[in-house]
């Protein structure tokens, strides 16, 4: 397995881009450690595809250089890249049965047949498919046959990265769970780097001991789950992650302080920079209902389960709050209060209060 290093990198499919607006990815510096579990997270379009592809060698970046272990291999077909791939959809033959189709890619790369026997039986052993291995493919439901795609991809211990590109996408809502878990599972077992590439968050999260965030071509922010959903780098993480995502509110800056709706925030800390389009972020997790604060009246109150959302006018901007318990009704009065250490500016998008120490 490898570190890979993405360096200076750009992508446009124009042949004389101008501004980033051209580029399907804008400049991407970062490196994957070697064993890591990675995840590529963005809505359609942000350029996750593009980056997979530069990665496996189908696409040639206009900018920049790949690395695998400090060797560029930017210009080298994608067979020369030693990268197994799982896609959307199951690639399995299904005249094969399950144990010949794990074995194929250790086969194809002339391992003895102890030695393919072995990994087959570990694999499959991972997987919870022993008592599938004699029979073919082609008899397998089509999560199993995605479970066997997956088997294929982990097999050979020899690659320098095993990339999975919405694997889940074919599976049945009730078995994406088992199969998400398993990934996980199988990761912390084998210790390959792995790109896991998709626009669920669930998925990311799950699976991923660090996750790239991807906007419009651009990696906004990387981070553990926990840092992603703590301390938003941009407001489009902030809002793309978590159910429901942060509230992200006008801000109005005069004379030191920050006001919403014409009323007082008290904010996290130090304010950076200035000038720009100023935001305030504040996850519903840390909104509440109080006695005292702004002013609002309740629009919707929707019951998810463990907790309720409450969503209320303060003003005309609409905020989100997460309420246990008691739940006001609708077109009621209320005052809702922004825990201040969880109350962040942003400037442009970014960032832009310093945490209190
Ligand atoms: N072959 C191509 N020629 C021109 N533009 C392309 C090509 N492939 C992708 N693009 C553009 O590049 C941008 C990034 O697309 P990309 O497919 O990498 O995004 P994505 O995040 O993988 O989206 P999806 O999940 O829908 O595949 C988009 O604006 C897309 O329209």
């Amino acid at each position: 397995m490898a570190k890979i290093t993405l360096s200076k990198l750009r992508h446009s499919y124009m042949p004389n881009p101008k501004g980033p607006e051209d580029y399907a990815l804008k400049e991407i510096d970062l490196d994957w450690e070697d064993g890591g579990a990675y995840a590529l997270l963005g809505p359609s379009g942000c350029g996750k595809s593009t980056l997979l592809n530069i990665i496996s060698g189908l696409l040639e970046p206009s900018e920049g250089a790949i690395l695998f272990d400090d060797r560029d291999v930017t210009s080298l077909p994608p067979d020369q890249r030693n990268i197994a791939q799982v896609f959307q959809f199951p690639v399995i033959y299904d005249t094969m049965t399950v144990y010949d189709n794990l074995a194929f890619p250790l086969r194809n790369r002339g391992f003895a047949e102890k030695f393919v026997n072995e990994r087959v039986t570990e694999i499959a052993a991972m997987l919870e498919v022993e008592e599938m291995l004699r029979t073919r493919a082609a008899h397998l439901s089509p999560d199993n046959k995605q479970k066997i795609s997956m088997g294929r991809g982990l097999v050979r211990d020899d690659v320098n990265v095993v990339m999975f590109d919405e694997p889940l996408t074919a599976i049945d809502p009730h078995l994406k769970w088992k199969l998400r878990s398993k990934l996980r599972e199988l990761h912390q077992r084998v210790r390959a780097t792995m790109i896991y590439v998709t626009h669920d968050q669930t998925e990311a999260l799950t699976f991923a001991d660090q996750v790239v965030v991807m906007q419009e071509g651009e990696v906004v922010q990387i981070g553990t789950p926990v840092e992603l959903f703590e301390r938003p780098q941009h407001t489009f993480v902030g809002h793309f992650i978590g159910s429901p995502g942060m509230n992200v509110l006008a801000a109005d800056e005069r004379d030191g302080g920050v006001s919403f709706e014409g009323q007082a925030v008290a904010l996290e800390g130090k304010v950076t920079g200035q000038g720009g389009l100023a935001q305030i972020g504040i996850r519903p997790e840390f909104v509440s209902l109080s006695d005292t604060g702004l002013s609002a009246r309740v629009r919707k109150v929707a019951d998810v389960g463990r907790h309720s959302v409450v969503e209320a006018m303060v003003g005309d901007t609409p905020v989100k709050a997460i309420v246990e318990g008691d739940t006001p009704e609708q077109g009621e009065e209320v005052h809702l209060a922004f825990r201040p250490d969880q109350t962040r500016l942003y400037r442009d998008g970014w960032l832009a209060t310093e945490a209190r120490t």
